[in-house]
């Protein structure tokens, strides 16, 4: 057994955030490594109380956990984007969580709508800008509320914020089997931010002889996510790209309570925050419909990235028996935590 312990920062967050992040809680309690976890309340409740979103103070203690568990935030009885952009993207920015680790895989048993594709033709890593393109919040409104207004939102993308996040992407697909990376962009119109990554993309190929390199338009790639998704083994893309095209990758996936992902911080400056991809589905908050399993593989991903590969398998083969052996049936929140947790436990 691993002595190490792991001092984890838990922001449950809202809706079904802290439904799925107490089966998440559950599995990783009982997975090996020893954890202590602190619980943080953000979020519509906390913003409500005090009006606060993320205190400097709150931030600043963050950065000293070896990672971080979040749920989802969002809340309809808050206005948009105030606990997005203020809490969630603030964490992602602060903490420089450059990579968006997003990964795509058909598991056995679970049911893709893509009737020509099986598990083998699934499974994909989409490596997603966290940091910059067009959320970083600038723009503005002139004339807001007039017939007259103009809505501005700015794209960003530094040299060397595409480098390193391409630089990651290359990494990570000369460790994969087919060693193929596809950039994602729209360069035939955003010929300014496309320019940049086509460039910076091209520059590092030649870095990477060993790994097969192309490039697709995000509008044809989201064609091929449903018509042809084997075309696909690592994608690099921006933010906004990347938000979009995984919501995609986790309806071929088997659905949104399936798809896990990593903002991760690669140069360790800060931890890591894991999280399932999806939001805090308001539609069934509170209700025991949510499925945690997106949550419990985010663990899994969080223990990888400290370094615990061996429980971090044991998460993924207890979800992948799991998922085989539950098919299609319909199973409440913690029903599905515990029957994971179960595997787990041996
Ligand atoms: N990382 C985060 O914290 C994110 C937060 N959001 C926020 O969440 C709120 C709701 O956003 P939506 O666009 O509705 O996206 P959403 O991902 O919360 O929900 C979309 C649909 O998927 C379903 N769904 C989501 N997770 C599920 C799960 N684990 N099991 C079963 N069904 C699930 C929902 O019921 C809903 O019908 C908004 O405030 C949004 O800004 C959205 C995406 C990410
Ligand atoms: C709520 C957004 C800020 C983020 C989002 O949709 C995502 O990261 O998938
Ligand atoms: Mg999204």
């Amino acid at each position: 057994m691993d002595s190490r312990s792991i001092r984890l920062a838990v922001i449950p967050g809202d809706g079904i955030g802290t439904e799925v992040v107490d089966e998440g809680l559950k599995v990783l309690q009982t997975v090996g490594p020893k954890v202590e976890t602190t619980t943080y309340d953000l979020g519509a409740r906390r913003y409500h109380a005090t009006g606060e979103t993320l205190p400097d103070a709150v931030l600043a203690e963050l950065r000293d956990y070896d990672a971080i568990l979040l749920g989802a935030v969002g809340d309809p009885s808050v206005p948009p984007g105030v606990l997005e952009r203020e809490l969630l993207l603030r964490l992602r920015f602060d903490l420089d969580h450059y990579v968006n680790l997003r990964p795509v895989k058909l598991f056995p048993g679970v049911t893709t709508p893509l009737a020509a594709s099986g598990p083998g033709d699934i499974d994909m890593v989409v490596v997603r800008e966290g940091t910059e393109g067009p959320y970083t919040g600038a723009g503005g409104a002139m004339r807001r509320g007039t017939p007259h207004e103009i809505a501005t939102q700015e794209s960003f993308n530094t040299a060397h914020g595409v480098e390193r996040v391409i630089r990651y992407a290359f990494d990570k697909a000369r460790g994969r089997d087919r060693k193929k990376l596809t950039l994602v962009h729209k360069t035939n119109v955003l010929t300014y931010a496309g320019d940049l990554w086509a460039r910076t993309f091209d520059r590092l190929a030649a870095e990477y002889p060993e790994v097969t390199t192309d490039y697709c338009h995000v509008d044809a790639a989201s064609m091929f996510f449903v018509s042809q998704p084997e075309r696909f083994d690592v994608i690099v893309t921006d933010n906004l790209f990347g938000d979009i095209l995984t919501d995609i990758g986790a309806a071929i996936a088997g659905g949104i309570g399936l798809a896990a992902s990593g903002n991760v911080n690669p140069d360790r400056t800060a931890p890591s925050m894991f999280e399932p991809v999806h939001g805090s589905a308001p539609d069934i908050a509170g209700q025991g419909k949510a499925d945690p399993t997106a949550t419990i593989l985010s663990v899994g991903m969080l223990l990888d990235h400290l370094g615990f590969t061996d429980a971090a398998g044991a998460i993924e083969r207890a979800v992948a028996d799991d998922l085989a052996e539950r098919g299609d049936a319909v199973r409440s929140t913690s029903r599905i935590g515990d029957d994971i947790t179960a595997r787990v436990a041996g």
